[in-house]
């Protein structure tokens, strides 16, 4: 089309547009779905007006940075600084010289860190849900004085190495070996795809004790020698995580870097992992407001047939079934959170949720996707970006599959594992 009759067409669409919105047909419209069922009415009012605020912050302080640090696939050194400057550091109770941050507020900080960047959120999981929680809830004494004033205000950086190349779904049944020798331990082995491991300075590793043949926790020095990193490159979803791969080769660790409890993979791995999945409903729910917001704007904007994509039937119905998925998710993720609280959640639960969340988190990606057309793909767009990492939450710390599993034996009484499976 040429410039002029392409500026014509551009102009009656707006005409067209502008009379649409002021006809009786358009009324006062819902901007961000947690309006819609008024579900923000079930926090309390202290803990969302902070939310609130963290939004308006994140929306100035990060989101303009996103876009260029995922197609960079940078972690940005400033990230720890802007998460300390935006108060949302600390621990879940206000000990060791950290910040109290309840297990709900944490879960809203996902939350809002999800519907700006899946990966800021993911980094705040590696950090607060995996490695300061593994400390604070299986550390020692004396561990948890030395790692945890630092992990809380992010002056120290953790990851947590559980997966290996060989051992995925089937964590319990893992490789790297832990050898009792004068003093401590020696570890051998390899883990794969750890976020934050090229950051670290330090490491939670589970590892096989041959002694006892259970799955236990250490902390690991990065430095300590024969520890190497090599970060897994081109990656298409996650960009701004950085995830390696970790080398352990004859690496000593002292015996008081044992974790103190959970020494087999039951009490120990999976407790945090218990935890964690219940983190990831939230991640599912701040990308799938992200899909929405962005999705409700562009389709009330975008003219097609003299007439916005918003008056279509069809279009109607996928945002209408976005809108209905993002109240469900956050619902589940609101009283699984509140079970936890009152400690009254188990993995089944924890299981069920995360699985679930994330398994109609994809298809509400894909409506938002759908709904806008060819610009759909554009990182600026937001929704080919949640689609790609929803991907990946619907894989990591427990894929659909062995979340549905574990949630299945739970409810049949009947275990899909083979002979020896623990989770
Ligand atoms: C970006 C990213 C970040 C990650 N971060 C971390 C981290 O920080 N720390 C860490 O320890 N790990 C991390 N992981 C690893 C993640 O937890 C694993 O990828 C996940 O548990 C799945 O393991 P796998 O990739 O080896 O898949 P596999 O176990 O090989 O599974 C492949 C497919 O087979 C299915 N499957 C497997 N077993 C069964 C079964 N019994 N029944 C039915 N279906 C089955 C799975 O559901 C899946 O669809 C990360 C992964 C990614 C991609």
């Amino acid at each position: 089309m040429s410039r002029r009759l392409n500026l014509v067409s551009k102009h009656l669409g707006q005409n067209l547009t502008e009379n649409f919105k002021k006809s009786s047909l358009v009324t006062p419209y819902v901007q961000d779905p947690i309006t819609f069922l008024h579900l923000d009415q079930l926090l309390p009012a202290e803990i969302n007006s902070r939310r609130a605020q963290l939004r308006a912050n994140l929306e100035t302080n990060l989101a303009p940075f996103v876009a260029e640090w995922y197609e960079k696939a940078e972690s940005p050194g400033i990230l720890a600084e802007k998460f300390r400057s935006l108060g949302i550091t600390g621990l879940s109770d206000e000990k060791y010289g950290c910040k109290k941050i309840s297990l709900m507020e944490k879960s809203l900080i996902l939350y809002e860190l999800a519907r700006i960047d899946c990966s800021l959120a993911t980094f705040y999981v590696v950090m607060f849900s995996l490695t300061a929680h593994t400390i604070e809830e299986l550390g020692t004494e004396e561990q948890k004085v030395k790692y945890l004033p630092k992990l809380c205000n992010l002056d120290m950086i953790g990851c947590w190495g559980l997966t290996e190349p060989d051992f995925g779904s089937d964590a319990s049944a893992l490789e790297t070996t832990a050898t009792p020798v004068k003093g401590g331990y020696v570890l051998n082995g390899v883990k794969r795809w750890i976020g934050n491991a090229i950051l670290s300075d330090i490491m939670i590793i589970f590892a096989r004790n041959i002694t006892t043949n259970h799955v236990e926790g250490f902390i690991v020095n990065s430095k300590s020698n024969g520890v190497s990193v090599e970060n897994i490159q081109r990656k298409l979803a996650l960009r701004i995580v950085q995830n390696g791969n970790i080398f352990l080769k004859d690496v000593f660790v002292p015996a008081n870097e044992r974790l103190g409890k959970g020494h087999t993979f039951a009490t120990g791995a999976n407790e945090i992992l218990e935890h964690s999945r219940m983190n990831i409903a939230w991640l599912a729910a701040g990308l799938i407001a992200g899909i929405y917001e962005n999705s409700i704007k562009y389709i009330r904007e975008r003219v097609q047939f003299r007439a916005p994509l918003a008056s279509f039937q069809l279009n109607q119905e996928k945002l209408v079934r976005i809108l209905a998925i993002y109240q469900a998710v956050f619902l589940m993720g609101w009283r699984v959170t509140n079970l936890l609280k009152q400690g009254k959640a188990n993995v089944a639960q924890a299981s069920l949720v995360k699985g679930w969340c994330t398994l109609v988190g994809r298809e509400a990606a894909k409506l938002g996707r759908e709904l806008m057309g060819g610009n759909g793909i554009l990182i600026d767009n937001y929704v080919m970006k949640a689609l790609v990492d929803m991907e990946v939450i619907y894989t990591y710390e427990g894929t659909y599959d062995i979340c549905a599993l574990i949630a299945g034996r739970a409810a049949t009484g009947v275990t899909a594992f083979k002979p020896g499976y623990k989770a």
